[in-house]
């Protein structure tokens, strides 16, 4: 027979006069510990620079890395042309997480999606990688760069495995893939269409 035990008197029930407003309410969806000895792999830094400046840091990207003869250098100028205080960007020469060394697969075993955990700022998504497929231990974990900004339509993405070598190359949009997959495009788009993501609403010059 089971018996209810009951040492202390039972909390007092919470009206909604005890509920915090809107405004007080803070949603904790991760505690962390004071962080000690040396830095952990996984912080990330979203780095703003001085506001007011234009946002000059990186070069211009080449033709080639754009994927568009004369488009990419016109859109990284207007990208450039951009206030530093509309963009943000994680710096991952400085910090980052082991998301740094996924290598670009034409047959990829993860896809991205934005995920929103401590602010619901589209300006700051956490970019998760998740796998639709049974992933063996010990495979390379992979993701197609190209996979969110529709690069594979664009003209010229879709060269067979090493083109890179083949005359003209140079002049491919995008970067030599070495992914080795069956379904290699050859080529693989980066740089500016990375900056794509931060187009979000409102964001936009
Ligand atoms: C995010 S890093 C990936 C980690 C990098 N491989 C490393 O060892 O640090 C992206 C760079 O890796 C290289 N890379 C990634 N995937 C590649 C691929 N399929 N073919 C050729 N180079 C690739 C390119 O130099 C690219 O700019």
């Amino acid at each position: 027979m089971l018996r209810r035990v009951q040492s202390d008197p039972p909390p007092p029930k919470l009206t909604r006069a005890d509920l915090p407003s809107d405004d007080e309410v803070e949603l904790v969806t991760e505690w962390l510990p004071p962080h000690q000895g040396p830095p952990p792999l996984h912080v990330p830094v979203i780095q703003r620079p001085p506001t007011g400046q234009e946002a000059t840091e990186a070069p211009p990207l080449s033709s080639a890395e754009s994927g568009d003869p004369e488009g990419g250098v016109r859109k990284s100028q207007k990208k450039r042309a951009l206030q530093t205080e509309d963009v943000y960007f994680l710096d991952a020469s400085k910090e980052g997480n082991v998301a740094r060394f996924i290598n670009h697969s034409c047959d990829p075993n993860l896809f991205v999606q934005n995920v929103f955990i401590d602010s619901h700022d589209p300006g700051f998504p956490v970019i998760a990688f998740f796998t639709s497929r049974v992933v063996k231990a010990g495979s390379e974990l992979t993701w197609d760069y190209s996979s969110s900004s529709g690069a594979e339509s664009s003209p010229g993405a879709e060269s067979s495995p090493g083109a890179e070598s083949s005359p003209g190359a140079e002049s491919s949009p995008g970067a030599a893939c070495l992914c080795g997959s069956e379904a290699c495009r050859g080529r693989f788009m980066v740089g500016d269409q990375l900056c794509d993501s931060c187009e979000v609403e409102g964001h936009t010059p």
